[in-house]
């Protein structure tokens, strides 16, 4: 399998101040990646940059896959609930890249629509304003946005956190659905031991990367308390690609 993405000395970051700071290596396509690592370790900046929601202060992401079919999830705090669409048509917009914008929805496509909803536990939830949801229906219909875009590439920002045992497991299936077909996932994650059970792969960040290979290999005692150091150490005023702090 090729490289789907390419990190070539890859710095990302805010107001030239480094969030990520000089990252290489490749995303083989199919792979099913976590990514980890302390508050603050700079692994939502990493996924704004793959998404393209952010440009690079350094160095480049090369990637192969068209932007229409790469699907981004943010964390939920930075989803605004408080637009007034109602479950239905949230799930409708995973046709968008299909469709076009004001494309009408077909009666197939109502079919499908349907089969997302109903594939995530939502069935009688379709009329429901997503501000009425709890986080984990809200999530559920993210997931069945998700399962429409038919994405090669999808982005996970912290998609379980807050959501009970039974949400994450069926939420972890589609997951897995997704990468048996093929595609490829990567997904910010806190849970380590779903991580372990999970994700045969890891990049351990900590504003520079730690460890990335097998998951076994890289969520290791000494791994994660360097991790932890790195990130205490970080100095937030730094300068971009100060010297001190290359890798
Ligand atoms: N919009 C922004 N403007 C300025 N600094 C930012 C912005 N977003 C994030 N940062 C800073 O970039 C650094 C990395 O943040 P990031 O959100 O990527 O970390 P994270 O690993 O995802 O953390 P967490 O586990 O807490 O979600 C932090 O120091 C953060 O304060």
């Amino acid at each position: 399998m090729g490289a789907v993405l390419s990190f070539r000395d890859l710095t990302l970051g805010y107001e030239r101040h480094p969030a990520v700071h000089h990252l290489a290596g490749d995303v083989t396509e199919g792979a099913l990646l976590a990514v980890c690592g302390p508050n603050g370790a700079g692994k939502s900046t990493l996924l704004k940059g793959i998404a393209g929601v952010l440009s690079p202060l350094a160095g480049r992401i090369d990637c192969t896959i068209a932007s229409r079919d790469i699907a981004y999830l943010p964390q939920a705090a930075e989803i605004d609930r408080s637009f007034p669409i109602d479950v239905y048509d949230l799930v409708s917009m995973g046709l968008w890249h299909r469709s076009g914008l004001f494309g009408g929805i077909a009666r197939a496509d109502r079919a499908r629509i349907e089969q997302a909803i109903a594939t995530v536990g939502l069935e009688g939830f379709e009329n429901r304003p997503i501000g009425t949801l709890s986080g984990g229906q809200m999530q559920r219909t993210l997931f069945a946005r998700l399962l429409l875009q038919e994405a090669r590439l999808i982005l996970l920002d912290e998609p379980f956190t807050a959501l009970d045992a039974g949400t994450v497991a069926d939420l972890v299936a589609l997951v897995e659905r997704w990468n048996g077909e093929g595609r490829t996932v990567l997904a910010v994650l806190h849970d380590l031991e779903l991580v372990r059970s999970h994700f045969p792969q890891t990049l351990l960040l900590a504003r520079q990367p730690v460890a990335w290979g097998e998951t076994r290999e890289v969520l290791t005692t000494p791994n994660l308390s360097a991790a932890r150091r790195m990130c205490e150490a970080w100095d937030e005023t730094a300068p971009f690609c100060a010297p001190e702090q290359a890798a």
